[in-house]
């Protein structure tokens, strides 16, 4: 008989974490896995649990029940966990009055590693000469940086990213996605939260979403994406009213979703347009719809009770993200 090799551990195995801070379900049963040559967005309204999650996975809360693993150890059994995970949990966490550079070096010396890694990750930051300014002086965008470049001094093969994209301007944002999916690229399991859907598109393969204290959704995002998108159709039309009847009157669901245009659902593309050419109706445009993550996301929660509840009681915000009443939860 072949022997049969063990898989390996999951990158971060999150397991039925229950956490309470007084009367507060901070976690609830919260378990998912991490993996690797993958980016993971841990997203969730404001109190889901997922600051306190990864406090847990880095050992800096204890769970009242569960635990958390980092390539099957829990992180106080790694030595030199710096070359096991790299975190960013706190990015206004420096000292303010050392040179963003010697924050780096101190770090790196603390953990046994020398100036040429401090050069690299400083290289790989953005930061260029800025490195050399008092991190006191710096907008939270660049303490973001510096802290994604502290997480990467050990070269971990995971990375863990609390809320990175925070303060962060457009051009910090397309940065941040490019270098998390490189760090992927590369093979290294990338676990990212943010409570907005948007900052994760185009950048996030997995999803863990939370509500709560647990998780509501445990999925990839392409097949997420496919889900949502299925069989829904975008028309550009200057005749919204007729084409709406003429599909309509074919069995579709019409939605205007923007001045010259509708999403139709129930009519495939080919019979779009052989309904509207045999009604006379003029478009410009007809194409198979393909749902952004915000979308994909709404489509997710709307069935969950669990998360409207979540987001009602957690949520002030009315913009469209997820932790907003007329966004994810609508
Ligand atoms: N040290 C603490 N003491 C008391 N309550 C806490 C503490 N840490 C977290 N909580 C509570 O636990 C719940 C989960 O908080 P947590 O910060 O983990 O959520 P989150 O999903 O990271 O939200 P956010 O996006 O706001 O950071 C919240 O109700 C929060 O107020």
């Amino acid at each position: 008989m072949t022997p049969r090799t063990a898989a390996p551990p999951p990158a971060i195995a999150v397991q039925d974490l229950r956490k309470r801070f007084g009367t507060t379900a901070a976690l609830d049963g919260m378990s998912f896995d991490v993996a690797a040559g993958k980016v993971t967005g841990f997203v969730g309204p404001n109190g889901a649990g997922k600051s306190t999650t990864m406090r847990v996975v880095l050992g800096l809360d204890t769970p009242d029940e569960g635990q958390a693993l980092i390539g099957g150890v829990p992180y106080a059994k790694l030595r030199r966990p710096l070359g096991h995970i790299g975190a960013l949990l706190d990015a206004a966490a420096l000292q303010p009055g050392r040179s963003a550079r010697n924050h780096l070096l101190w770090l790196a010396h603390s953990q046994g590693l020398g100036t040429k890694r401090v050069d690299e990750v400083v290289e790989q930051s953005g930061l260029g000469e800025a490195i050399r300014r008092k991190a006191g002086g710096y907008s939270l965008g660049m303490r973001q940086r510096l802290g994604i470049a502290a997480a990467m001094l050990g070269d971990p093969p995971v990375v863990m990213l609390d809320e990175p994209f925070n303060g962060l301007d457009p051009e910090g944002i397309v940065w941040i996605r490019g270098y998390l999916k490189a760090l992927a690229a590369e093979g290294r399991a990338v676990l990212v939260s943010s409570h907005l859907m948007s900052e994760l598109e185009g950048c996030a393969d997995h999803l863990v979403v939370a509500g709560r204290g647990k998780v509501i959704a445990d999925t990839g995002v392409a097949e997420l994406i496919a889900r949502s998108s299925g069989g829904r159709v975008v028309l550009r039309t200057s005749a919204r009213a007729e084409a709406t009847t003429a599909l309509a009157n074919a069995g579709g669901t019409v939605a205007v979703t923007g001045p010259d245009q509708l999403t139709v659902d129930g009519v495939a593309a080919e019979n779009v347009v052989r309904l509207l050419n045999s009604g006379g109706v003029p478009f410009a445009e007809v194409s198979a719809h393909r749902a952004s993550l915000e979308e994909a996301y709404m489509d997710l929660t709307r069935d969950s009770v669990e998360f409207r509840a979540a987001t009602a009681a957690t949520s002030t915000a009315t913009t469209a993200g997820i932790d907003g009443t007329d966004g994810g939860a609508a």
